[in-house]
């Protein structure tokens, strides 16, 4: 079983000698990762002891950098500190991206349609 951290002790990890952060209610140890990251260590730092979840959401890590994670991964919350961030996040996410696709779907069909329109047209004239 994971080890249980409380955020209060993750907020002591705030420099560059020791960097920890909560993702998705997982701790993180990342200060052997700081000048390995391809994002620079500056970007890391500015959440050290923090909850970085939106952060790391933001820039749209790779399935390869979430990989990674789990190589640095220290602890997790404890139940009273976890939020529900992973569920909300990810499935808002997959919506979104599910509505996107079909929007675009059915921009396309009305494109050809409208194409469709103007050939049929101009051939019975
Ligand atoms: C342990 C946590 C993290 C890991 C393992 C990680 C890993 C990576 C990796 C592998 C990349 C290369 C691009 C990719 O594969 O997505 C990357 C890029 C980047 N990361 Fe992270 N990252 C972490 C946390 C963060 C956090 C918390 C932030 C912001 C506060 C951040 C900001 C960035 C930025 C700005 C880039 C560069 C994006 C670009 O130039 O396209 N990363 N990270």
């Amino acid at each position: 079983m994971a080890k249980v951290i409380t955020l209060g002790e993750v907020k002591k990890h705030n420099s560059d000698k020791s960097v920890w952060m909560v993702i998705h209610n997982d701790v993180y140890d990342v200060t052997s990762f700081l000048e390995e990251h391809p994002g620079g260590p500056e970007s890391l730092l500015e959440v050290a002891g923090e909850d970085a979840t939106g952060p790391f959401e933001d820039v749209g890590h790779s399935a390869d950098a979430r990989e990674l994670l789990t190589k640095y991964k220290i602890g997790t919350l404890p139940p009273s500190e976890r939020t529900k961030d992973v569920e909300s996040c990810c499935r808002v996410k997959s919506k979104w991206k599910k509505s996107s696709s079909n929007l675009k779907w059915a921009i396309l069909a009305l494109a050809g349609a409208v194409v469709i329109g103007i050939a049929l047209k101009k051939y019975l004239s």
